[in-house]
């Protein structure tokens, strides 16, 4: 299955533009959309779920037109947007067997998957009690499950782990991961931690455009042997960030420890180099471009 998006721009208004450009191919498996505010995660996923519709360019899911014609994918997407509303009345079952409804899903088999998915987001125990009563957390989980609910091959979240504690995160990563081995699965987060622990691979976008896609690993190598790290007085430190892009610092005593990637081939004195991340990668790429 492979979905190949060629030249996808969205013109919003004369001064807004939320794609331009845009080029490509997505394959099985996990992809990670990350991006400062912005980017343009939210008008591809929206276009690719077939909500909104490009001002140029074309998709193609295995060889089909899904501008022109929507109905291929849209009977095989599961869409969670990243303002999901829920209806406050209605309990977890009874929402899903509302959304099953405007979705076709039917049969006998849609009590146990229901069940089953109430499960796999951990809200069995809560099922019967109206949705206008859940947290935040409880309500995006709601939202994950509904969009699993006709069993899709493209999946497409828009920010999920948005209000998931650090045990609920892991278990949407256990559910999607199970599925990525036969799903396009497309992510957004602007949390690298998030996206790092998720995602095969990852696209990194920014002011509309792509800047870096590949698999995890070779995103990092675009930074590796330029991340250092050292201790420096407040001078030193200036003279530091003039020079090189900083990715942290935190205090020890009356020094500063800072990690940053060198610009140019010369590391400033008494550094050390350190194993470069996704994080390293991602603020390399975006920031330089800023
Ligand atoms: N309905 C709209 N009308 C006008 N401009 C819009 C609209 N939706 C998005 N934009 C603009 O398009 C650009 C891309 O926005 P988009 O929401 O796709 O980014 P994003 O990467 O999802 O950001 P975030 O992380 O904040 O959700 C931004 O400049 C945004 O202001």
């Amino acid at each position: 299955m492979s979905l190949v998006i060629t030249g996808l721009t969205k013109q919003y208004n004369k001064h807004k533009t939320g794609l331009s450009n845009y080029s490509i191919t997505i394959e099985k498996g996990i992809l990670g959309l990350l991006g400062p505010n912005g980017a343009g995660k939210s008008t591809l996923m929206k276009i690719i779920a077939t909500i909104s519709k490009p001002t140029a360019g074309t998709l193609f899911l295995d060889g089909e037109d899904i501008v022109n014609s929507p109905d291929k994918i849209r009977k095989i997407l599961g869409y969670l947007p990243q303002d999901f509303g829920v209806y406050p009345n209605l309990n977890a079952y009874e929402f899903l067997e509302y959304i099953a409804a405007l979705k076709g899903v039917g049969g006998d088999g849609l009590r146990k998957r229901i069940d089953m998915l109430l499960d796999g987001v951990n809200l069995t125990a809560d099922a019967k009690r109206p949705i206008g009563t859940y947290s935040g957390g409880m309500k995006q989980r709601i939202g994950i499950a509904q969009a699993l609910l006709n069993d899709p091959k493209v999946l497409i979240f828009d920010e999920p782990t948005v209000g998931l504690d650090p045990e609920e995160r892991v278990r949407f990563r256990q559910l999607i991961s199970d599925l990525a081995n036969d799903c396009i699965i497309i992510l957004s987060s602007h949390i690298v931690s998030d996206i790092e622990a998720i995602a095969d691979e990852v696209a990194i976008m920014q002011n509309g455009a792509l800047l870096e896609k590949g698999m995890q690993p070779d995103i990092v190598k675009l930074v590796e042997g330029k991340v250092f790290e050292a201790v420096l007085n407040s001078d030193d430190l200036v003279v530091l960030k003039a020079k090189h892009l900083v990715i942290d610092t935190s205090r020890q005593k009356e020094l500063t420890k800072v990690r940053y990637i060198i610009k140019g081939n010369t590391p400033e004195p008494a550094s050390l180099p350190v194993n470069a991340t996704l994080e390293d990668a991602y603020l390399y790429l975006t920031q330089n471009k800023a």
